[in-house]
């Protein structure tokens, strides 16, 4: 973006695009956990919903990396992280024995508190035994280090907080840049025992006048077998100044807990053999500091969202991504785009049902594309992973942190429009995530659209049980080089501008406000017609702000992947169906008690970026989630194809029959229907109607009387 041109926008006009360039260029590095399976995450409980995130058992550097920007993610949010699934469960075994058996052999000594003159000791207060392991004894000699259980998890959680150190940078002076900083330092690892006769710790900081450098507090618990009545849970004080707030992390073997050290914190009474090994992370520079940028982003997307919004936002759901693409040659730079601004990529699962006339127009359309070649052209073929850089600086690590493209191809040939493309998706390469985006070919993402969508979401369903947001989203041109733009930045009114992907070239439309979708008519094939507005109704309730929409837009849909694929699966015989998609899927979602939205209503809050004015940094309303391209002429279609091959007879004909069955669906009441519906399109059917509200309801909420072919 030219600054000249951009100073003449108004002030919040410029803010708004900077927010949307800016994060675009941040270079920040996110992940998310790996897939292994979630377990026991009520383990933690309190004020907040629980934060745990499950690493790879055998991680290499880059998922050390990985882990430790979600680490300090959640530091910087939540003052605490837990990981789970570090280590394997044989080798805790182990580990627990070799803490045994130093207790055993006399090791381990009563806990004080303070030191020298002022030490004292009181086990009610503190009834620990415990010991200092210093690291440069496990860690050495090397050889020794892979023969002893204790070096080896020293050898861990010393390459985890390196790794932790790697990402920690403070603001410089130069507005935007941050300078790295030494590394975090430590010299041993404390290994404690509570004895199962109610020992206890009460609460404490480990930052105090005596550990005054003391910043992050890493403890992995080894408590055998612990079940709720051995106790000894450890409660966490997030917020400094409320009693009410705690967070209560049981102490799981394996359980990786990292928190501020300035955190007030208590052992409860334990009834079980507990052992725990805490490493102190020293720095002289204060944690907030060293803290600086991911403070910034985590207040980014606060915007008065409670925790339990972030922890699901960023933690465990995976989204499915549904994108048909017809000899589309956007598909590619949708998908990069699509991981390229996802906070998570590793949490995507991108379902593409290529449909090309052969081999090589896949080459044709895709030759600048980092996308993986897709393999045999008629076959299906499920791409396990796929391991390539998102954004220039920033790469997917490997493991089980990165995103997942399923690709599958049918020749154009047999493609029949959207209808059969998407149940395709659907039925085929959907792998049971819990988010589902359907979404078209041609599409560009604003930065951190999984987060936002997932919060979005998430508020929405504390008061309404299916909800779905949807919208018809702002434009954007492929390809445009920046000097094409400045026609329309220059004439731009407050109303709209443009700005430019920077992973993608493409201009954006940078909209104020989302649309809200409304029907224009029947045409003659007896089809409803939408089109799209700038928003209008609000409907207050309580502190909240919802934007109802009466329907959904086929190519832009978010929610959860479970009730809308099992209640409202698409329909793979409705083929060369255009316009009635939207109508007829509106009308099964509605009618299974789902409700629709605009995805900008309770969120969109972006922190302006502009380090520079520090003392702006009032969160600038960002409505937009993503783009679609509207123009398309540069797209070929599948009905132009059946034309030009001679079996548009054929098409014309199936879309007729296509057409009628969804007259008939929207239209149950018709004598007609009752004897023509089959059971999958009745009413209750796999393809048909709801039954958890009438088609009449639909009617008064939409204004659409699809008997009468009427509009209110
Ligand atoms: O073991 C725990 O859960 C915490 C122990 C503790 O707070 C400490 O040693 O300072
Ligand atoms: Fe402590």
């Amino acid at each position: 973006m030219q600054d000249q041109r951009l100073r003449q926008l108004p002030a919040a006009l410029q803010l708004r695009i900077l927010s949307s360039v800016l994060r675009a260029n941040d270079t920040g590095s996110a992940t998310a956990p790996s897939a292994s399976p979630l377990v026991d995450s009520g383990s933690i409980h309190g004020a907040h919903t629980p934060s745990i995130v499950y690493a790879n058992e055998q991680p290499g550097a880059a998922d050390l990396g990985a882990l430790a920007d979600l680490l300090l993610h959640r530091v910087a949010a939540k003052g605490y992280a837990v990981v789970d699934g570090l280590f394997p469960d044989m080798f805790l075994d182990q580990l627990q024995d070799a803490c045994e058996a130093r207790r055993n052999a006399g090791h381990l000594k009563p806990a004080g508190m303070g030191t020298g003159a002022t030490r004292w000791q009181d086990s009610s207060v503190r009834g620990d035994v415990r010991e200092y392991l210093p690291l440069k004894d496990l860690l050495q000699p090397a050889e020794a280090v892979s023969q002893s259980p204790l070096g080896k998890v020293a050898e861990r959680i010393t390459a985890l907080v390196d790794a932790v150190s790697a990402h920690l940078c403070t603001p410089s002076t130069a507005a935007t840049e941050q300078t790295p900083v030494p590394p975090l330092d430590y010299t041993a690892i404390q290994h404690a025992y509570y004895s199962p006769t109610g020992t206890r710790y009460v609460r404490h900081r480990d930052l105090s006048p005596l550990n005054p450098d003391r910043r992050l507090t890493f403890i992995l618990y080894l408590t055998r077998g612990w079940c709720k009545e051995r106790g000894g849970e450890l409660l966490l004080y997030p917020s400094p100044n409320t009693d009410t707030s705690t967070i209560c992390v049981t102490p799981l073997a394996g359980r990786l807990l990292v928190f501020r050290s300035d955190l007030m914190h208590e052992v409860l009474p334990s009834y079980g053999d507990r052992h725990a090994l805490t490493l102190w992370a020293y720095h002289a520079t204060p944690l907030d500091d060293l803290l600086a940028t991911y403070r910034h982003r985590a207040c980014a997307m606060d915007n008065n969202l409670t925790q339990d919004d972030l922890d699901d936002g960023d933690m465990h759901g995976t989204i499915f991504v549904s994108i048909p693409a017809y000899r589309d040659p956007e598909a590619h730079a949708t998908v990069q785009s699509l991981l390229g601004q996802a906070r998570f990529p590793g949490r995507i699962r991108v379902g593409l049902l290529y449909q090309l006339v052969d081999e090589d127009e896949r080459e044709r359309l895709y030759a600048h594309s980092t996308l993986p070649a897709s393999a045999d052209i008629t076959d299906a073929a499920l791409y396990p992973a796929c391991d390539w850089p998102v954004r220039g600086d920033r790469v997917v690590p490997g493991g089980n942190n990165r995103p997942v493209i399923r690709a599958l191809t049918i020749p154009a040939a047999k493609a029949a429009g959207p209808c059969p493309a998407r149940a395709t998706i659907q039925e085929r390469l959907y792998g049971g995530e819990r988010y589902y985006l359907q979404v078209d070919a041609h599409m560009r993402f604003a930065p951190d659209w999984d987060v936002r969508l997932v919060q979005d979401l998430r508020r929405l369903e504390r008061t309404y049980r299916r909800p779905i947001l949807t919208d018809y989203p702002p434009g954007y041109t492929p390809n445009c080089s920046i000097d094409k733009t400045a026609t329309s930045l220059e004439s731009a009114s407050t109303e709209s501008a443009v700005a430019v992907d920077d992973l993608t070239g493409a201009t954006l439309a940078v909209a104020l406000d989302s649309n809200q979708l409304y029907a224009t008519r029947f045409d003659d094939d007896g089809m409803l017609r939408l089109s799209a507005r700038p928003r209008l109704a609000k409907v207050v309730d309580g502190d909240n702000e919802y934007r109802r929409q009466p329907f959904v837009a086929a190519g832009f849909l978010f929610g959860r992947a479970d009730p809308i694929l099992t209640h409202c699966p698409y329909d793979p015989t409705l083929r060369w169906l255009f316009f009635g998609e939207e109508a007829l899927l509106s009308a099964r979602l509605w009618t299974h008690g789902f409700d629709f939205f605009a995805p900008d209503t309770l969120l969109g809050k972006i922190a302006c970026t502009d380090t520079a004015n520090r003392s702006d940094r009032s969160p600038q309303p960002s409505p937009v989630v993503c783009w679609h391209q509207w123009q398309r002429t540069n797209r070929a279609t599948s009905w132009a194809h059946a034309s030009a091959n001679n079996y548009g007879d054929r098409a014309a004909q199936e879309r007729r029959t296509a057409q009628q069955l969804v007259c008939q669906i929207l239209n149950p009441d018709t004598a007609d229907a009752h004897v023509t519906l089959g059971n999958a399109h009745c009413i209750g059917g796999r393809y048909g109607l709801g039954t958890m509200r009438t088609i009449d309801s639909f009617t008064k909420c939409c204004g659409v009387d699809f008997g009468a072919h009427t509009l209110q």
